[in-house]
């Protein structure tokens, strides 16, 4: 078998899990546009701290151990590219290479669907969250294990800022910050609950974990990575880029 498959043409055959241990697949969705980031033909691609930013989700969870095989989604016009990023990365994991969709949502559906059923659990992880460290994708899988009746268990951490509920320019809640928390990506579940979950949506959401909780399923929050930055901005560069770098010189 190839170890990058990119599925242009064709939809994706499923990925088998090489290690019988390990019963998570990890989608990394990467085929966004990039538009508050500002650069044409989105970021997935765009160098970061030595590496296109995409690459390191990639590498973050390949090095995890419950990871049994990863699907990229990105756009259309990047397959060609994504596969030859793939081919050129020392992972060790099967990787499929799909298209995806118009929105996030879509595109995580599109990565579903390139998902083997004989791998009981799924993440979904943004590919512009690249401070990702693997111990995320193994905190999240292991709450899921614990805990047969969750629907889902995602990354997150406590607010730390007063957050406020605005309209039009004007505050018009204050909610009690001590049951805020802000959530990341990875956000993992059993296969047929998401597969449920999406075939059930009826609007889009901004994360996956919203689709679950709106079948009645509790979802876990597991505070695993404070640093775990979203690269949406152009001033987010510098701080994401200087964070890799440190992680890379200790050795993380
Ligand atoms: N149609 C889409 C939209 C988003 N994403 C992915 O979802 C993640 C989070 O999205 P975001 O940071 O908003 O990326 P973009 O959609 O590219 O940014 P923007 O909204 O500014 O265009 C990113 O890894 C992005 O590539 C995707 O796979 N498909
Ligand atoms: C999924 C997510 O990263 C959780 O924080 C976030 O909702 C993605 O939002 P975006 O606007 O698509 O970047």
């Amino acid at each position: 078998m190839s170890r990058c498959r990119c599925q242009a043409e064709a939809r994706p055959a499923a990925v088998a899990a090489p290690d019988p241990g390990a019963d998570l697949t990890v989608v990394v969705v990467a085929a966004g546009s990039g538009e508050r980031f500002g650069h044409p033909g989105g970021k997935a691609l765009v160098e970061v701290a030595g590496r296109p930013l995409v690459a390191w989700s990639l590498l973050a969870a390949d090095a995890a151990p419950s990871v049994a095989a990863l699907v990229l989604v990105c756009r259309p016009a990047d397959l060609a590219a994504m596969e030859a990023l793939v081919a050129g990365l020392p992972l060790a994991l099967p990787v499929a290479v799909v298209p995806g969709g118009d929105d996030r949502q879509a595109s995580c559906a599109a990565g579903l669907d390139a998902v083997s059923s004989e791998v009981p659990l799924v993440a979904f992880h943004d590919g512009a969250r690249p401070l990702v460290r693997p111990h995320t994708f193994e905190a999240v899988a292991a709450r899921l294990r614990a805990d047969a009746s969750l629907g889902g268990a995602v990354a997150g951490c406590p607010c730390t800022d007063t957050v406020k509920v605005v309209r039009d320019g004007t505050v018009s809640a204050t909610p009690d910050r001590g049951n805020l928390w802000v959530v990341q990506t990875p956000q993992a579940f059993p296969i047929e609950v998401i597969r449920a979950a999406h075939r059930r949506a009826r609007s889009v959401g901004t994360d996956d974990a919203s689709l679950v909780e709106a079948m009645g399923l509790p979802v876990a929050v597991v505070d695993a990575q404070r640093n775990n930055l979203k690269l949406t901005y152009p001033e987010d560069l510098a701080v994401v880029e200087a964070a890799l770098l440190a992680a890379e010189r200790e050795g993380e």
